[in-house]
């Protein structure tokens, strides 16, 4: 547990902690962005069997995940089955739930990926979640990595290499540490087999930044007021400091997942070397096919918890929907998981 994370009422529920006290009282609590609330969805039937949430930018990218992941942990499905996308009414992300698995979609910058986080740990405590694990499967830009790379964050940095996440309260800087779980960096790694799977998996540092174009020292945007040189310096630094790559949201990812204990990995392909260059050039194919690593990697690491085994032994493997924990995917009413086309 978090150092300095009592358990209280809730955690005997929940093993969410240090979270808002005035949540009981919100009744119900609307969770706006995700368009769901605490009195028409019964949290803790349709998401307290839930205990990995995986998250990434496009909705594309998570409803896909959605369908590969429900195959890896063996979910028996229907040709016909559709996920339904949990969150429509809030028309902001996607979330899909397939039995103990959310997917969202999170959008591009930490403060599109604040909200979702918010809403989604409150979704864990109104539901009574224990220890879920968090992870964002992304892309990223690399520095000195081929591209292809898998690169696991040991820790989110920003763009002074600080370990926190700032933000401002009432006009005054707070800042919030943005450690990840070093131990669930390791188990993901492990999923990696350097003499089956065709590219590396690095742990390193990440950068992340707040903007694509100058906050990562690009050459390329619409502005530009510094010299290629100013860039190469830069980029040379992260790279004696052991950064790794530069993404958008792991900075706000560490933070608010290790200020409410739970367990967070940042996961990220990278999609060019940044040290050579700042187009992204490679082919849509070549690029969707590297965008699946993290999605294999993470889905190895599920199987691997949810059945104990290794990926060749499928003997503990579920029969069916029901034994796997295909669950609701909505509100109470809704059928599990899906809805026929
Ligand atoms: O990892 P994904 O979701 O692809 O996001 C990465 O790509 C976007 C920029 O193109 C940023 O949001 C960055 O973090
Ligand atoms: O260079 C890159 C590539 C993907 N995402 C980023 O934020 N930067």
């Amino acid at each position: 547990m978090k150092e300095g994370c009592k358990k209280d009422e809730e955690a005997k529920e929940s093993t969410l902690c240090g979270l808002n006290p005035c949540l009981k009282c919100l009744q119900p609590d609307i969770l706006y962005h995700l368009g769901l609330n605490t009195e028409t969805t019964d949290f803790p039937k349709v998401f307290g069997d839930v205990r990995f949430v995986c998250m990434g930018g496009t909705p594309g990218r998570m409803e896909n995940f959605a369908y590969y992941v429900m195959q890896e942990i063996g979910l028996k499905i229907n040709a016909a089955t559709k996920l339904r996308n949990i969150s429509e009414a809030g028309q902001r992300f996607s979330l899909f739930k397939v039995g103990p698995v959310l997917c969202a979609s999170h959008g591009m910058g930490c403060p599109s990926i604040s909200i979702l986080l918010h809403e989604l740990i409150k979704m864990m405590y109104h539901a009574k979640c224990k220890d879920p694990v968090f992870i964002r499967i992304g892309t990223s830009g690399g520095i000195g990595v081929e591209p292809g790379t898998v690169i696991i964050s040991s820790e989110a940095i920003d763009g002074r290499l600080n370990p926190a996440h700032e933000i401002l309260v009432h006009g005054a800087s707070v800042q919030h540490a943005s450690q990840l779980d070093e131990s669930l960096a390791d188990e993901i790694k492990m999923c990696h087999d350097p003499c089956k799977d065709s590219y590396e998996a690095v742990i390193g540092r990440t950068l992340c930044a707040h903007d694509f174009y100058e906050g990562q020292s690009r050459l390329d945007g619409a502005f530009c007021e510094y010299t290629p040189e100013m860039k190469k310096s830069y980029l040379e630094t992260l790279q004696s400091q052991q950064v790794k790559n530069i993404e958008m949201e792991s900075l706000a990812f560490a933070a608010l997942t290790s200020r409410a204990n739970i367990r967070g990995a940042v996961v990220c392909v990278a999609i060019l070397n940044r040290l050579n260059g700042d187009q992204i050039k490679t082919s849509h194919d070549v690029l969707s096919k590297w965008e699946k690593r993290p999605q294999e990697l993470v889905a190895r690491y599920i199987r691997k918890v949810l059945y104990h085994n290794d990926d060749d032994d499928e003997s503990e493997q579920p029969e069916d929907e029901a034994e796997a924990g295909a669950g609701g995917a909505g509100d109470t009413q809704k059928a599990p998981a899906e809805e026929a086309e």
